[in-house]
Order: C-alpha cells, then structure tokens, then sequence
C-alpha cells in the first residue's frame, strides 16, 4: 500500500532524512518509533504530501502522494483545529473534503462521535476544549472518510487512558477493515495494544524493521524490590518472573514493594546502539 524508498530531505545543514525506506502492506499498523529528531514528523509530512523530498519516492497505491489526497487521513502532531469552529462543524467539512455527501456524512459524523466519545461536546467550539478532547477531533478529523492509508503522528500526546483507548480502539477497528497506518509514538504499550510491526527510525534511517517479538524478544526487562528500610535491589533480567522469585526467597529483610518492567523502548534503543557498535 504504502512504498517509501530513499528519501532524503535536508533542511540547510540539517539532514532531517537519510535514505529513508519503509514498506506499509494495506491492514497494517506500523508503530514508527525512534528518539527526538530521528525523522518521523518530516517523513509523515512528505507521505501527506505537505513538503517535497530532495531525493528518494514515495507511492501510495502506486500513486504519488499528490494524487492521492481523498485517500489519505492525517493527524498531525501539533493540534491543528480551527479554535472558533465546532467538533460537529470539523468533522462535516473534513468529511466533506473526503468525499462524502448527505446520509453517507451524516452516518459517518455518527458513527465516529460514538466511537471516539464526542457525542457530547459536538456543539462546542475546539479552542475552549480539554488537551484530551482537542486529540479526540483531530483524530476525528482523519479518519472520517475512511481512508486506505492513516497517518498518526503522536495522536495520544497528552492525553488520558480513556481517550488514548478511544483511540486506539478505532485505529485498530480501521486496520481491521483494510487501511494501512502509521503511527508513531514514543509508547510501547501502544504499540503492543495496537499489535502492530515495528519501525525503528534514526538519524533519518529506518534502522530497524520487524514484529514485536522478533524485535524484542530476549531483551532484558527489570525486576526491582524496596526493602522495610527503603533499600531497593533490582535486577535486569530476560527472567522475570524466576528472577522474582529467587530474589523473594533470598530477602533477608521484609519487602514493602515490587516492580518488574518489560522491556521498554529505551532498551531497544539501547540493544540497536550496542549492535551497531560491535
Ligand atoms: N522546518 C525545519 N527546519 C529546520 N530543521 C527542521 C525542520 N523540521 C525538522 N527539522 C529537523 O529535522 C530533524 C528531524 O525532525 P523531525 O521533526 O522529523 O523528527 P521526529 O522524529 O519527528 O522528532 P520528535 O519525536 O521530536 O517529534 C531534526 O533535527 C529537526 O530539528
């Protein structure tokens, strides 16, 4: 669905895209992820055709980005919503734009004020809603013409559990129904929730590409115990729950807590790096 070969794109001295390549097979959820600056917003700007590549291609359906303007929905990072216009309003001219006309927008506008829980805020204008709210209609925003190929850029920054699953729930819905996505975020949980394929870009490269096990299996995670006098014992471990237990048996003091973590992006990051090195 989605072919990205090469890109390059250079901001004066700043390489923002180094050879950028990433394929998006139609009912995929790509989790594009990488550290501050690697590249993610530049790449999701020129698949929406918002800024042009120095080099490299970009097809969506074997067509160019600009030829595929209904077809694709975007979220951008930054809140991009017109403050004196209402939910209601935003979603029937994104609609509109997107193709839709009479009982098929009306149906649509439905469908997703339940999905993304807005039913009771369609009348009220954006400037005067919630951070949480304001990520609902814009994610709203995007997918409400059903597009074939969904672009997410951090749809969830800042905002709480139920709106990141109201999110979340419907992102997945769109997959199942056939639509390709990116979606980056800096969260793992959502890409597990998500169930989708990994992309890790840095310094403008997709350096790494693949499911979640073959990219994080055998990764160490990280049991940790506080001890009655606030003494904290932990342990980076591909075992967790053995490495708990031994260390339970052992505790020569009463435990007042217990945390074991899985392993986290930064631990991805940080077996890429060491990869890389040796
Ligand atoms: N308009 C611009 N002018 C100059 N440099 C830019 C511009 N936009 C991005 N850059 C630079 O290009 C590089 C890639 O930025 P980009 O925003 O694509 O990264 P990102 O992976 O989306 O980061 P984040 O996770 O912080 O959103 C960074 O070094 C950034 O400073």
């Amino acid at each position: 669905m989605l072919e990205v070969v090469e890109l390059v794109k250079r901001y004066g001295p700043v390489t923002a895209l180094d050879g950028f390549t990433l394929s998006v097979a139609a009912g995929e959820i790509v989790g594009l992820v990488g550290h501050n600056g690697a590249g993610k917003t530049t790449f999701v700007e020129i698949v929406s055709n918002l800024l042009r590549p120095d080099s490299g291609h970009v097809t969506i359906d074997g067509k160019p980005p600009s030829a595929m303007r209904g077809q694709v929905g975007v979220a951008p990072q930054h809140i991009a919503l017109y403050p004196t216009v209402t939910v209601r309003e935003h979603l029937r001219l994104f609609g509109r734009l997107g193709g839709l006309r009479r009982a098929a927008l009306d149906s649509a506008v439905d469908d997703l004020a339940g999905m993304l829980r807005l039913n009771e805020i369609m009348d009220r204008r954006t400037g005067r809603l919630s951070g949480g709210q304001q990520r609902r209609t814009q994610a709203a925003t995007a997918l409400i013409h059903r597009p074939s190929m969904l672009l997410l850029d951090e749809p969830t920054a800042g905002a709480d559990l139920e709106t990141r699953q109201a999110i979340l729930d419907v992102v997945k819905q769109r997959a199942g129904e056939g639509a390709a996505v990116v979606y980056t975020t800096h969260y793992l949980p959502e890409i597990t929730e998500l169930r989708a394929t990994i992309a890790v870009a840095r310094n403008g490269l997709v350096i790494a590409r693949g499911t979640h096990d073959e990219l994080l299996e055998g990764l160490p995670g990280e049991v940790r115990l506080v001890l009655d006098n606030e003494e904290e014992v932990s342990v980076s471990t591909t075992e967790p729950t053995a490495t708990l237990i031994d260390l339970l048996k052992n505790a020569d003091r009463p435990i007042s807590a217990v945390d074991v973590r899985n392993p986290s992006l930064d631990d991805l990051y940080h077996s890429l790096a060491v990869r890389d090195a040796s």
